[in-house]
């Protein structure tokens, strides 16, 4: 019984209907509606390869109802099998592991498979591909990298290098309601405007690139200085074309090349020290394409 579990089949009283109320949820119309392109997919493609890994798994249990019906009238004192294990029942631990394994191995598979599909849900290869094909990024090209400058603008509302801009008052001036005289430090925290949900909404925390789909004005509702990951004025970021431009060629050389997941071992920690960095740096997993 122990490879049947506590689920849903063996559950009882108050565990059964909490794990029912799951199941129910999960099989409602609704949920299945969403599962059915999916399961399209699933058919088109990959049925008989996953007949393959099923059958496998099939085998196996088959073998393991074999022992247990074999087994079932067997009369045992309780504890014993801890001191004492009988051939069947080392048999039956082996193929539970087995199976066990097989699963794993079934479910790793998917998540790989998952997150290299979710890498350019984008588009962002697709885009690089059409523009340059397998050659080296050109200038024209560069430019027309919609989807990658709504990526990099993102990450850059998100994790500012530079988290303030400091101004000192030459004369008085007016900000606003506000009279500044002159010779006053201001600190800019251009990092907090980033999130304010009145203009880039309640889900300001999120990774959403699409925000940036139609332009700066757009995203920013019309509030321009709510984005100054390179400053603004005069004095803005002399190397901001220079930055965007060698990441949109970097970003571009490593999609035509390869795709990535991120190392399981990475450990979200971003650090101001200086300017925004990961703390223990972002490890990638490169697959050749
Ligand atoms: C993602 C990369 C970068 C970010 C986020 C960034 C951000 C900034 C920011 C916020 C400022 C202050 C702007 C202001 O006060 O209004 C600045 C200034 C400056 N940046 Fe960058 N920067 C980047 C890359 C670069 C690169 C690659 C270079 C050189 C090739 C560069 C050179 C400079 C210089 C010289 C200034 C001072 C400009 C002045 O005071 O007139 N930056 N940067």
């Amino acid at each position: 019984m122990k490879i049947l579990g506590n689920g849903l089949g063996l559950a009882e009283g108050e565990h059964w209907a909490k794990l029912r109320k799951v199941a129910n949820h999960a099989f409602h119309g609704e949920s299945l509606k969403n599962m059915i392109p999916d399961m399209v997919a699933s058919v088109e493609t990959d049925a008989a390869k996953q007949l393959l890994e099923g059958k496998n798994i099939f085998d196996m249990l088959n073998k393991l109802c074999s022992l247990l019906f074999k087994n079932s009238y067997k009369i045992r004192l309780p504890g014993i099998s801890k001191l004492f294990k009988t051939s069947d029942e080392i048999e039956g631990d082996k193929v539970e592991k087995e199976i066990r394994n097989n699963i794993l191995e079934i479910v790793q598979k998917r998540e790989k498979k998952a997150v290299t599909e979710k890498e350019d849900s984008f588009g962002t290869r697709k885009e690089v591909l059409q523009l340059f094909g397998k050659q080296n990024p050109n200038p024209d090209g560069i430019a027309k990298l919609k989807t990658m400058n709504m990526i990099i603008n993102e990450a850059l509302r998100l994790y500012p290098p530079v988290i303030q801009l400091s101004r000192k008052t030459g004369r008085e001036v007016r900000l606003g309601k506000l009279v500044v005289p002159a010779n006053v430090q201001l600190v800019i925290p251009t990092v907090a405007f980033t999130m304010i949900p009145q203009i880039w909404g309640q889900d300001a925390q999120l990774f959403k690139p699409e925000r940036f789909s139609e332009g700066l004005a757009k995203a920013t509702k019309d509030n321009m200085a709510a984005f100054l990951p390179f400053g603004m004025g005069p004095r803005i970021c002399v190397g901001f074309n220079f930055a965007t431009t060698k990441a949109k060629i970097a970003l571009s050389m490593i999609l035509q090349r390869h795709s990535f997941t991120l190392s399981p071992g990475y450990v979200h920690s971003p650090l101001h020290f200086l300017t925004v960095r990961p703390q223990h740096g972002v490890q990638v997993i490169l697959h050749s394409l």
